[in-house]
């Protein structure tokens, strides 16, 4: 006979739900309809008493995949998080959903992306005629939020991944214990120069030139903790309560645009470092920030076959290549002080 002993665990995966809101009517344009969209992907698994389904085909504890997938839509419709543009709350909702109801499940394993739809800004053109051409140019004069028209700015994401565990005895007042990241995703950014990889190690194998200056392309994935959280529903206790999500993911993403344009990177690990400590600086309730920046390499293209000047301060024409990529990553935390 063989034995379960780890990852046990199944759900819904893949679950996408857009969500509008509609806000009340401004008094001073009544006819506007003011909205806000939310796009997620939603994953939902479930760990608990399930050993019977996999080794005995016993399926009368199993709470279908579909029936997580409709909960989803359920408490998105029902979330005390209206427009769901928090997702770590949406997350908690999930979790604490399926350890409350279902006596046999001891954890819910919840993954949410959160998609970038941006609100438009609309313009309003004045053609203005050139007096020597007569040719119309469109001037600016207004700029304005659209009420209810959004563009994908980026395909970066906001994700969360909250592991909620239950902590007491089943049938007692329930209490929790969550990990809980929060993170951003393919966050693609170039940069033309402000860029160098010098003085590294070399070999019989090395064939990399020295350079001085270069384009930087990443695409970011960063995800940060916050230390061990606790509830315990209807107590009022809970370290949830606390955190600003909203401020911790507008922060995180500001200063990694902010470093990643600023710092003149000698290298991809040493840019890593320099967002992970920023962050673990002016966020003192992240534990730990984790980074993984694929150096997405742009080569010169060879022109001088051609006669024609494309290196050093020449160099203007590269052609990017999607694979292979440099892959560097680090989990950075506060030093410890020694005892
Ligand atoms: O910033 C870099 N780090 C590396 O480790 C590396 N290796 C490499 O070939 N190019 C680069 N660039």
């Amino acid at each position: 006979m063989s034995t379960i002993i780890a990852n046990q665990q199944y759900g819904k995966d893949k679950v996408r739900l857009v969500k509008v809101t509609r806000l009340p009517p401004d008094p001073a344009a009544p006819h506007l309809k003011h909205q806000i969209v939310t796009e997620l992907t939603v994953r939902v698994l479930l760990s608990g008493d399930f050993d019977a389904s996999y080794e005995k085909a016993d399926n009368s504890l199993v709470v279908p995949t579909d029936t997580v997938k409709n909960t989803i839509y359920i408490l998105a419709k029902k979330s005390s998080n209206p427009t769901l543009q928090t997702p770590e709350l949406f997350a908690r909702e999930l979790s604490l959903h399926f350890l409350s109801k279902y006596s046999h499940i001891s954890s819910v394993d919840v993954l949410i992306e959160s998609h970038n739809w941006t609100r438009i800004q609309t313009t309003t053109f004045s053609p203005v005629s050139s007096s020597s051409t007569g040719t119309a140019f469109p001037t600016t004069t207004t700029t304005k939020e659209h009420p209810h028209s959004f563009y994908r700015a980026g395909e970066d994401k906001r994700v969360v991944r909250l592991v909620g565990t239950r902590t007491s005895e089943p049938g007692k007042t329930l209490s929790v214990r969550y990990t809980l990241t929060s993170g951003l995703k393919d966050l693609y950014v170039l940069k033309t120069t402000g860029s160098s990889f010098e003085n590294f190690h070399k070999c019989e194998n090395t064939t990399l030139p020295e350079m001085a200056d270069r384009i930087f392309s990443t695409n970011i994935d960063a995800t940060w903790s916050y230390g061990p959280l606790i509830e315990t529903v209807g107590s009022g206790k809970s370290h949830y309560e606390g955190l600003n999500f909203d401020k911790f993911f507008a922060g995180v993403k500001q200063m990694t645009l902010d470093i990643f344009a600023n710092h003149d990177s000698p290298s991809v690990q040493n840019t890593l470092y320099r967002i992970g400590d920023t962050v673990l600086k002016c966020f003192r309730e992240v534990a730990e920030v984790s980074f993984v920046l694929p150096n997405k390499h742009a080569f010169l293209y060879d022109l001088e076959r051609f006669g024609l000047p494309n290196k050093g301060d020449e160099a203007e024409v590269f052609y990017p290549v999607a694979d292979p990529s440099g892959y560097i990553s680090a989990t950075i935390t506060r030093k410890q002080a020694h005892l």
